[in-house]
């Protein structure tokens, strides 16, 4: 294997095998590959490949990462575990869960079975679903999950706070309910695994002699939870590297503690720090563009990052008249490139901050007849008739599963009542059983009507022998018995004969379910035939997690195309040449963090630029829009505070000729007062700006044990002060404008003013 591809300090990552290793560095530097070189040069030296761990943030990267891996390595690797965090949990979950009181046939609950589910439980609580809004109490219950809280303590911590107590309440009944129904939600796949570790040493014995080498990508979202668990396997050996670049965090608001990687060197000794400084993917000028705009974060190491490829083109900003121009100047930029033989399609990426963003971009491909590929949409697996059918193949997998069963009890219509489901509901809840228990013996229910009864056995009955079945059938041909004996195709079809004449859509609409449908057991057939190591096993239950941990990501993958996605999704990834879409104010940043006025939320969207810019290899486009119709309303669009970041020597204005952005006096009284508040500070010039404006340079950065009592000191945001106090990382400083504040010396740089 060829070690001599990689600079010095990537090659001291490679070799250094054994005992904590820490890669802290910039976009592109090659942290990726440090992991890949790493896993083959372990296995070159005879490191077997089952005791290999590597954690990715998507499928996609695990794939790739196991590609390039057996691209260079002789042996079988196939026992090598890439993965990400969820498919490695469902993995050792799906062994022994059984352990913790599940079933290891549980179900994966996405966002909106947890939706469901919350609504259930306000019902059953006798709360209004006003007053407690589903979705905020789920980031509640995620939140306290991440934390590896459980609802006691949950609770405990909320004492005195009536509503978060409440919340904590439903937390409880929402984990009872979940176990009842033998189903975990995403955050259950880590703190289950967890807790399974903590309550069965000899698991977690197990596990960790067997991953004797473990490496995690992207290290610095890793929430609490992951942390928790990747700390358990590493404890005994401590042959652990981490890779990440602490201005990359981009997942505050899901758990994701960026002082997980600033605090690695305290929680494991003699870690071996590995910084890379080199940039191998952009141009000078996207580095140059990268660098300025997140030197405006205050929470950060400071880092260097240069490139060989110094020249490059300058950024292109275009300003649109509307969300449909903008997607149509996209797309005429791509045609032209293409057409000219300059580019194919595949080196493009469309990025934006919002996924509802996509559909004017969509409509301008369309249009052109482009083709592209969207990530991260969930679309096809949001749609009803996939969802009824998920849900019937999560019934005959594990029929406890009392949300998928109500969803299908009478889908197609088969006349059981909404009364006659509240009753099987009510005596289920009264026996502490499933609803399916219930059903079984429904003869014994003399609530129930003997019509009634009559319909559900009729379903018993095909659910169980769809059940009997399902060993003997590959997925594909289960799923086909599944919709002829639910006769779900069958109405489907009837609905097509009853509008064929029509013009109401409802033909089409039909039609599309079918398309949708059959597309599903190509899916299936997909999964039966591929070779991904994450998925070893062929079953049912295997076939639901993959589906359950592979809808955000789009299947088909075909060679030449371009590729739209958030940019979230866009982590880890690069292309030639990338667009940023809808550089504004509001929307990116996102108005939440505008007005939640907190520092460290704008700070997370600035970071969420960087990712951006620095996918771009070559050519960086940035587009934004006077006026934008989003969510059904039409706003006046201002130029967002990262365009005005970037260094004026980096940037070409498209629209320059055209018309330069003014803001009228009517068009600055319709701005929201967040906004309005914005644009004041940058017209005035804030204080921030102006202390930015002394000579950086005049001073030298300090290292955190520089910094002692009487130490002058240069603050990016607050200017020249003098050091005041110290105790610990928290050092108190009197600066010549700004006041007394306190900062942690440990995630601020500071300067010593010479
Ligand atoms: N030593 C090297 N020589 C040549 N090319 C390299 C070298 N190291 C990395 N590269 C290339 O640079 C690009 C960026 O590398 P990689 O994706 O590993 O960076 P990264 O640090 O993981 O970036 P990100 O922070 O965006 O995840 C890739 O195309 C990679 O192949
Ligand atoms: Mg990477």
């Amino acid at each position: 294997m060829d070690l001599d591809t990689l600079n010095p300090s990537q090659r001291r990552a490679v070799e250094r095998t054994e005992g904590p290793v820490l890669i802290l560095a910039g976009a592109g530097s090659g942290k990726t590959r440090v992991l890949t070189t790493r896993i083959a040069h372990l296995i070159d030296k005879g490191v077997q490949p089952a005791n290999i761990l590597a954690i990715t943030f998507t499928n996609k990267a695990a794939n790739e990462m196991r590609e390039r891996v057996e691209q260079v390595v002789e042996s079988d690797t196939k026992d090598m575990w890439i993965s990400t965090f969820h498919s490695c949990c469902v993995r050792i979950l799906r062994k022994d869960i059984n352990r913790i009181g599940y079933n290891r046939s549980f179900v994966i609950y996405d966002a909106a079975d947890q939706v469901t589910l919350v609504k259930d439980c306000l019902k059953e609580l006798n709360l209004s679903d006003k007053v407690y809004e589903p979705k905020t109490v789920i980031s509640y219950i995620s939140g306290a999950k991440d934390k590896l809280k459980s609802p006691k303590q949950y609770k405990d911590d909320c004492a005195g706070d009536p509503r978060m107590s409440q919340i904590a309440d439903i937390y409880a009944l929402y984990q009872d309910r979940l176990k009842r129904n033998s189903a975990l939600d995403f955050d259950d796949l880590i703190i289950k695994t967890v807790e399974l570790f903590k309550k069965n040493p000899e698991v977690l014995d197990y596990y960790r002699s067997r991953f004797r080498y473990i490496m995690v990508d992207e290290y610095q979202d890793t929430s609490m939870a992951q942390y928790e668990f990747i700390k358990q396997l590493a404890m005994g050996h401590k042959n652990i590297c981490v890779v990440g670049d602490d201005d990359q965090s981009i997942y505050g608001w899901r758990g994701a503690d960026i002082r997980n990687i600033l605090e690695f060197e305290k929680d494991y000794d003699d870690v071996f720090v590995v910084k890379l400084e080199q940039n191998y993917r952009s141009t000078q000028v996207i580095l140059d563009a990268a660098n300025k705009v997140i030197s405006n974060n205050i929470e950060r190491k400071r880092k260097k990052l240069w490139s060989e490829k110094t020249s490059g083109e300058k950024i292109k900003i275009e300003l649109a008249e509307n969300e449909l121009e903008e997607g149509r100047f996209i797309a005429d930029t791509i045609y032209s490139k293409v057409s000219s033989g300059e580019r194919k399609y595949s080196d493009f990426a469309v990025l934006y901050r919002a996924n509802a963003q996509a559909r004017p971009i969509e409509d301008a491909l369309n249009r052109a007849g482009l083709p592209y590929n969207i990530f991260g949409g969930t679309k096809f697996y949001e749609r009803k008739e996939i969802k009824d059918l998920v849900a019937y193949l999560r019934v005959i997998a594990n029929p406890q599963d009392d949300i998928s069963l109500k969803r299908i009890i009478n889908v197609p219509r088969r006349g059981i009542g909404l009364r006659t489901i509240e009753k099987i509901e009510d005596r289920a809840s009264l026996r502490q059983e499933s609803m399916y228990s219930v059903l079984i013996d429904i003869d014994s229910n003399s609530d129930v009507s003997t019509k009634a009864r009559a319909k559900l056995n009729g379903f018993v009955d095909m659910i169980g022998t769809l059940r009997a079945i399902k060993e003997a059938y590959p997925v594909s041909k289960l799923i086909e018995k599944v919709l002829d004996s639910t006769g779900y195709v069958y109405e489907l079809e009837e609905e097509m004969k009853k509008h064929q004449n029509s013009m109401n859509g409802k033909y089409e609409e039909a039609q599309d379910r079918i398309d949708n449908l059959n597309e599903f057991i190509s899916i299936a057939v997909e999964f039966e035939n591929s070779d991904d190591e994450n998925f070893p096993e062929k079953d049912l239950e295997t076939f639901l997690t993959s589906v359950a941990l592979t809808s955000e990501v789009s299947e088909d993958e075909e060679p030449d195309k371009i590729s739209l996605m958030t940019m979230h999704t866009s982590k880890g990834l690069e292309f030639p040449v990338v667009f940023l879409s809808g550089m504004e104010e509001g929307l990116f940043p996102i108005s939440r963090a505008i007005k939640s006025l907190k520092d460290s939320d704008i700070e997370e969207e600035r970071r969420l630029c960087y990712v951006g810019i620095t996918r771009a290899r070559e050519e960086l486009f940035m587009t934004m829009t006077e006026r934008r119709t989003l969510y059904g309303k039409t706003n006046h669009a201002i130029q967002s505070r990262f365009i005005e970041e970037l260094p004026e020597e980096c940037v070409e204005k498209l629209y320059r000729n055209k018309r330069e952005l003014t803001y009228t006096k009517s068009s600055y009284n319709m701005l929201d007062k967040y906004t309005k508040k914005y644009m004041d500070s940058m017209n005035k010039g804030s204080v921030a700006k102006k202390i930015n404006a002394t000579n950086r340079n005049e001073n030298i950065e300090a290292e955190p044990e520089d910094i002692k009592l009487g130490s002058k000191v240069y603050h990016p945001k607050f200017g020249k002060g003098t050091v005041v106090s110290v105790v610990g990382s928290d050092v108190t400083i009197a600066f010549d404008n700004q006041g007394i504040k306190k900062i942690n010396k440990e995630y601020t740089t500071l300067d010593i003013v010479k």
